[in-house]
């Protein structure tokens, strides 16, 4: 039977805000009465992450997911429902949980400012008990690979945002954790970063079999590092499946972009059914198309208007996600 590295039972968390009133009679007001909103961050959220994969969590801002890493590292306590990491509660935070997880924010430094990112490892090489010989060799490799051997001693304020966050991976890998939360691990970062990153996660597990949760805006992340996505929208489990499936969700649509060699109807009955959105001033238009009237579409297209080039791709999963996110009924969460 494979085991369950993070298992959650109607996971539950619920924020309260106190609502202050405008002004100075507001604030004697809420002395002896304060009103407060009730958000369900997350709600009823039901998972299973067997050891070994890399699950991609999804949702547009504010869906829950930073809510939900932080209560798989214990950071926060639920409001309700079950849940299990490693065999642990994560709110209880006991040191042999800690060194067997990791997290990284992309929007917050683990690291100290201060002083170098070498300083911090040594630090974090007391606090996790890691042997001398199986440090030095982490630190050799990962620097090597990630291209910042010659910045270990330089003061992280210093670094750029790329060359901090590759710190901040080597950081959270030096105890060789069982589960890795990344939570938007390339943000802000330029493509050729990106793409680093990427790299590194990738063979990082290819290598040590972790279990990895990654949440990230870039699907790029996604498609090239999850096997499996879990979208999460207002707070609930929208979709949980292989990445493959979920491309397939909105019907076997074909993504076809049409280049006029004149300005054409917008109107036509031919583009208004598609979905259609224009670009380069009224010359270009994409479609989403079922597969099933491809051919004929296209054929009545080409032949009523003037067309310069046309192209056929699957649905993109960046386009899947926008499209559901503008209609989350299609995944019936209301
Ligand atoms: N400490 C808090 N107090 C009150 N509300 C909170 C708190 N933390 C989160 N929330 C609310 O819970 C909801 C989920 O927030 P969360 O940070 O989990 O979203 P997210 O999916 O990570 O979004 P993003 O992609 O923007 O980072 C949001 O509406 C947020 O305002």
């Amino acid at each position: 039977m494979e085991f369950k590295m993070i298992q959650t039972d109607k996971l539950t968390k619920s924020f309260k805000s106190y609502k202050k009133k405008p002004g100075f009679k507001g604030s004697i007001e809420s002395l002896y009465k304060r009103d407060y909103t009730i958000k369900h961050a997350v709600e009823g959220f039901d998972l299973d992450i067997p050891d070994g994969q890399i699950v991609g969590l999804l949702g547009p801002n504010g869906a829950g997911k930073t809510t939900l890493m932080k209560m798989f590292t214990g950071i926060i306590v639920p409001s309700g429902g079950e849940i299990n990491v490693l065999g642990h509660n994560p709110s209880e935070r006991e040191k042999d949980f800690r060194k067997k997880i990791a997290l990284v924010m992309g929007q917050k430094s683990q690291l100290w400012w201060d002083i170098p990112a070498m300083d911090s490892f040594l630090l974090l090489q007391k606090y996790y008990e890691i042997d001398e010989e199986e440090f030095k060799e982490k630190i050799e490799h990962m620097s090597t690979i990630l291209e910042v051997k010659d910045l270990l001693h330089i003061h992280v304020r210093k670094l750029s945002l790329g060359e901090r966050m590759k710190m901040e991976l080597m950081a959270s890998l030096l105890h060789s954790p069982e589960v890795i939360f990344l939570d938007e691990p390339t943000i802000g970062l330029d493509l050729v970063a990106q793409e680093s990153i990427r790299k590194f996660i990738k063979d990082y597990h290819q290598k040590n079999q972790c279990t990895i949760i990654l949440t990230s805006h870039y699907m790029a992340d996604v498609q090239e590092l999850c096997s499996r996505i879990v979208l999460i929208l207002k707070g609930k489990k929208a979709y949980d499946g292989a990445i493959g499936e979920f491309e397939k969700i909105l019907g076997h649509e074909k993504r076809v972009s049409f280049i006029f060699k004149s300005k054409v109807d917008r109107e036509d009955q031919l583009f208004t059914k598609f979905k259609p959105e224009w670009s380069q001033g009224d010359l270009k238009v994409e479609l989403l198309i079922p597969e099933e009237e491809l051919r004929e579409v296209s054929a009545e297209i080409i032949t009523k208007f003037d067309v310069s080039d046309f192209n056929t791709e699957i649905l993109p999963i960046e386009k899947v996600m926008k499209t559901l996110m503008s209609n989350p009924e299609i995944l019936s969460v209301k």
